[in-house]
């Protein structure tokens, strides 16, 4: 007997692979829920079809290697497809491709034969069943033989036409084609399924299957589904051409949707052209492909060729690097960004996706890992397309390990140790010491020179990149000990790691206009006003319009610092979020150590008695500026305003006590009119401050 001499191990290891082939067949196609990866998967396939290629005896009539698909569930009325509904063979290499073609040159004794050639998208396969033109059933693909009939949930499908166009079609037409959804759809549907708490589609192809075998229609008419038509099966009282090309340019002609990639392409060079070029356009394209699919495209070929157990010979997948793959978590760290936003990271056991070895995938925020509910040992789908950072897109429940634990954002920034602060409704946490965490410390500069900040003049990118890489400076205050020496060693320094050394220095000449000026600039630098160097701070929010108001209300910056939340609320325009951003700002000690480094350094100001205005003669009141005003700016007349203690507005509703207006006032005066809102002219308002000393 043939059995004794295969090896019982090796008989073990085909039950053991048939029955992990079984299980995720039933999960893909049954459930619309997968737990492995569609590599892992096709990798366990791959090792039973060469296992029973060397060892035929192990071979059972129920093999996943002899069947397509899946059982129908059940649930649905069972739909006999007359001709089968096959798979695909794969190739994964263009050695593999290259083979394809081989065969199919030998058997035909043909050279570089024609093709049709398609994009592989992934969905899921149907056949569309025609009488007279008109659509009467639709069916899944099931396990080729037999499918679900799923009349009433395509109908819903708006590609799909419910009667054809055109004339000339036979009186019974099978059109086969991908119900998928398209990428937008997905991801707009998984936001809402995370927002909802609901069950997220683990990716577009389950997404189209599971909303396609759905008992009731109106599910599936509420997911936005689409089609492509890439075949026929049954055709009766009618004939159809004698290429697959010719025909899927007659299906469009009767209002199939085709894919406008499909084309023709001639021998293996042909192919793999084509499977470059849709490559090329992989990530940009509105839906997932897989791959691409090689048809030969004469039929008499085709019938010559005929198929082995579940695929053709005359067609193959041509698959692309897989976007999605499953592997796990080993850690979850964070990672602080240029202005201080922490980002939780997922540390991945090393894994290859779409070509690329992936060690890190993004979890954008701490609600994303809430809504995930990702931990460490938790086996995990990592997706990465295109350019695009990797990003963890769900848990595999089945896979998670006994004994983890919920994640939690760190209390402190892992660079620089300070307070982790988040406001109200902000998805982002942040370090709270912008001034001193070296994650923050370029932009932090950045910012600090600007022209409406300290004003640094010459203080660009370049010398801020190089300053802080080199080690010259670690906070702003750092600039101001920074000497003409340090400037051009530092220069010297970054020429030579960048192998960059100037005409002029290999002459023996040192350029130091540059150095000179910028030391000039930072001394000068240091005389500044209030409420620049409260906007060269960087807290959050805290633009020029506030830093003046706030230098105003308070006069000192100590009397800032300790103000408390009620005192900063009573700023005019401070609202709570911002109030809450100065406070944490000012009780970060790292912050204030950084503070007291630039007096010392010798950064001054004038400061002056605050002028609360609470008491001010237009306290409580809400004034509109509109117009030109001749004898002041708008922001002028804002600042005295609100000197004044009235609150600034930027349009007139029934709260306004009075609007100025300008010359060329227009829809704000007319809607002051209509609401009885008192108007003043220029004159009023400049006798009204010259009369309370503004
Ligand atoms: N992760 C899992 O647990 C799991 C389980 C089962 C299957 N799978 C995945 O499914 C694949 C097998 O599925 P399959 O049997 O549907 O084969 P397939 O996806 O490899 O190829 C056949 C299918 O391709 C589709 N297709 C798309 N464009 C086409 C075109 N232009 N012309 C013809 N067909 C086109 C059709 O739906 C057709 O049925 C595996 O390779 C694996 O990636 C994954
Ligand atoms: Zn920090």
């Amino acid at each position: 007997m043939s059995h004794a001499k295969v090896p019982t191990e090796l008989a073990k290891r085909a039950a053991r692979l048939r029955a992990q082939i079984d299980d995720a067949n039933y999960r893909y196609y049954v459930l619309d829920n997968p737990t492995i990866s569609d590599p892992e998967y096709d990798r366990l396939l791959r090792e039973l079809q060469t296992l029973e290629a060397e060892h035929p005896e192990l071979v059972t009539p129920d093999s996943p290697t002899q069947r397509v698909g899946a059982r129908p569930s059940g649930e649905f009325a069972e739909v006999r497809h007359a001709i089968p509904m096959l798979s695909l063979n794969n190739a994964f290499s263009d050695e593999e491709a290259a083979d394809f073609v081989r065969r199919i040159e030998a058997a035909l004794g043909v050279e570089a034969p024609e093709f049709s050639v398609e994009p592989k998208l992934d969905g899921l396969a149907i056949s569309l069943r025609y009488e007279g033109g008109v659509f009467v059933q639709g069916a899944t693909r099931g396990d080729g033989s037999v499918g679900e009939d799923v009349t009433p949930n395509l109908r819903t499908v708006k590609a799909i036409p419910l009667h054809l166009r055109g004339d000339g079609w036979p009186r019974v037409l099978e059109v086969r084609g991908e119900v998928y959804m398209p990428k937008a759809a997905f991801e707009a549907y998984n936001a809402a399924a995370l927002k909802r708490g609901d069950k997220t589609l683990a990716n577009p192809r389950n997404g189209a299957a599971g909303s396609l075998r759905q008992l009731d229609p109106r599910i599936t008419a509420s997911r936005p589904l689409a089609f492509f038509a890439y075949g026929v099966g049954a055709v009766e009282g009618g004939r159809l051409p004698r290429t697959h090309s010719a025909t899927l340019a007659l299906l469009r002609e009767w209002g199939f949707p085709v894919s406008p990639l499909a084309a023709t392409a001639k021998g293996l060079d042909g192919l793999l052209d084509y499977y470059r070029r849709v490559g090329a356009r992989r990530d940009a394209l509105p839906y997932d492909i897989d791959g691409v699919v090689y048809k030969l495209d004469r039929y008499d070929w085709q019938e010559e060729l005929g198929f082995v157990s579940r695929a053709p010979r005359w067609a193959l997948a041509h698959k692309y690097p897989a976007q999605e793959q499953m592997t796990t978590v080993e850690a979850i760290d964070v990672q602080v960004g240029r202005t201080g936003a922490i980002t939780p990271v997922a540390r991945l056991k090393a894994v290859q996706v779409a070509g690329v070895t992936v060690t890190n995938a993004t979890l954008h925020n701490a609600d994303q890992v809430a809504r995930l509910d990702v931990r460490v040992g938790d086996t995990v789908i990592v997706r990465r397309a295109g350019d695009v950072i990797p990003e963890v897109v769900r848990v595999v429940p089945e896979r998670r390990p006994p004994g983890t634990h919920p994640w939690h954002m760190p209390k402190r920034c892992p660079v620089c140790g300070s307070e982790l602060v988040r406001e109200e409704g902000e998805a982002a946490w942040r370090c709270s010491a912008g001034l001193f965490c070296p994650a923050q410390r370029k932009e932090a500069i950045r910012h600090f020179a600007s022209r409406r900040a300290m004003d640094i003049e010459g203080l660009g990118e370049r010398y801020i990149e190089d300053l802080c890489d080199l080690g010259y400076v670690e906070t702003v205050a750092d600039l101001y000990r920074l000497t003409l020496e340090d400037f051009l060693e530092m220069k010297r320094r970054a020429d030579e790691r960048d192998g960059t050394v100037p005409e002029t220095a290999r002459q023996g000449k040192v350029a130091t206009k540059w150095a000179e000026n910028l030391v000039a600039a930072i001394e000068r630098s240091k005389q500044t006003t209030l409420e620049r160097f409260l906007f060269a701070l960087g807290i959050r929010d805290v633009g020029e319009a506030t830093a003046k108001t706030l230098a105003r209300h308070f006069g000192a910056l100590d009397a800032l610092a300790q103000a408390d939340g009620a005192a900063l609320l009573e700023v005019p325009d401070v609202g709570p979020v911002v109030a809450s951003r100065i406070a944490a700002f000012f009780r970060e000690r790292h912050n204030l150590e950084v503070i007291a480094r630039l007096r010392a350094a010798g950064v001054t100001w004038k400061e002056g008695a605050p002028q609360h205005n609470a008491g001010g003669p237009l306290a409580g009141q809400t004034a509109v500026l509109t117009g030109t005003l001749s004898a002041l700016t708008r922001d002028e007349a804002k600042a005295k305003l609100e000197a004044l203690g009235a609150k600034v507005a930027g349009s007139v509703s029934k709260k306004t006590h009075f609007v100025v207006a300008g010359e060329a006032a227009g829809s704000k005066l007319d809607k002051a009119r209509e609401l009885g809102v008192e108007i003043w002219d220029e004159a009023r308002l400049l006798a009204f401050l010259e009369h309370h000393g503004g």
